[in-house]
């Protein structure tokens, strides 16, 4: 049997080719209102399909908000099912926003629910949390490897609280976060020495946290959430990644989804925001 072909690689070929923007499904009980919704299972489907419909054939990921889908219970998460294996025969790679961590025996299971083959939730990548250390992610980051798949690691999220934890200097020198990006870049060393053009393993570091000083260059993906709605811009990404920017993969949820319900529009404001992004993208490269 022959090797999948590493996610990283099929990330940089989809972000060239559609250029780098990943857009959220986050099907928030106001955005369902606005778009005319009930906030129900039928809402949620709308809401989905209709993101779908407008986006996977266009951009380069597509990125559900499980929460959203969950809130619904044994309903919403049929929907998620249906949502992910839609947007990836659509052809969008799809990361499935989960924020997992557990202990390692229990990673092994989440990573079975989203990265194996032939699971109701497979998709192309996952985020996971490594509070509960780096080395209890192992059993996801194996298995994403093994099949072709991804996985982003929180490192310096885009929301304010935290720093608390991921600024905290550890007793080996540098901070929670430059330990996890330091571990990612040794994650990566293997495809990259192997001529992949990235990485399947990436980080998640927020648009909003400006200078932060962290060597970021990782060789795998930078996922960058909190453009829109959270008040970042797509000029704040060179200050924030500097020479990393090829490798940033700016994400925006709200700041399309609130021009739906129509289809038209959503692309319309997809575009825009691609457009703004390879403006500071490309100034900065
Ligand atoms: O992992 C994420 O995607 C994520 C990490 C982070 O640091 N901040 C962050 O906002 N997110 C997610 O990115 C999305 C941001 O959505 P908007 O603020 O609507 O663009 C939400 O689904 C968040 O859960």
């Amino acid at each position: 049997m022959t090797a999948p072909e590493p996610f990283g690689t099929r990330l940089r070929r989809a972000m060239d080719e559609r250029g780098p923007l990943c857009v959220g499904i986050d099907p928030h009980p106001s955005l369902l209102a606005a778009w005319g919704l009930g906030d129900d299972v039928g809402g949620l489907e709308r809401f989905a399909d209709t993101v779908v419909e407008a986006l996977a054939e266009r951009v380069a990921v597509l990125k559900p908000q499980s929460a959203f889908f969950e809130r619904f219970g044994s309903r919403g998460v049929a929907v998620l099912e249906r949502t992910v294996a839609a947007a990836r025969s659509a052809g969008a790679l799809v990361l499935l926003d989960a924020k997992r961590g557990d202990i390692g025996s229990t990673m092994a299971a989440y990573a079975a629910a989203y990265l194996d083959e032939g699971a109701p939730l497979a998709a192309d990548a996952v985020t996971v949390s490594p509070y509960l250390g780096y080395g209890s992610l192992r059993p996801a980051l194996d298995l994403a490897r093994a099949n072709g798949r991804g996985v982003f690691v929180l490192a310096l999220t885009s929301n304010p609280e935290g720093a608390e934890v991921q600024s905290a200097v550890t007793a080996a020198g540098p901070t929670v976060a430059q330990g996890i990006l330091d571990r990612l870049r040794e994650e990566n060393a293997a495809e990259l020495a192997a001529g992949a053009p990235l990485g399947s393993f990436g980080a998640v570091v927020g648009a909003t946290v400006g200078e932060t000083g962290a060597e970021l260059a990782i060789g795998g993906p930078l996922l960058a959430p909190g453009v829109g709605a959270q008040g970042a811009t797509a000029a704040d990404l060179p200050r924030v990644f500097g020479d990393t920017l090829g490798q940033v993969l700016p994400n925006v949820g709200r700041g399309v989804l609130k021009h739906g319900p129509h289809p038209a529009a959503l692309r319309a404001a997809a575009e825009r925001e691609a457009a703004e992004i390879a403006r500071f993208l490309d100034s900065g490269a």
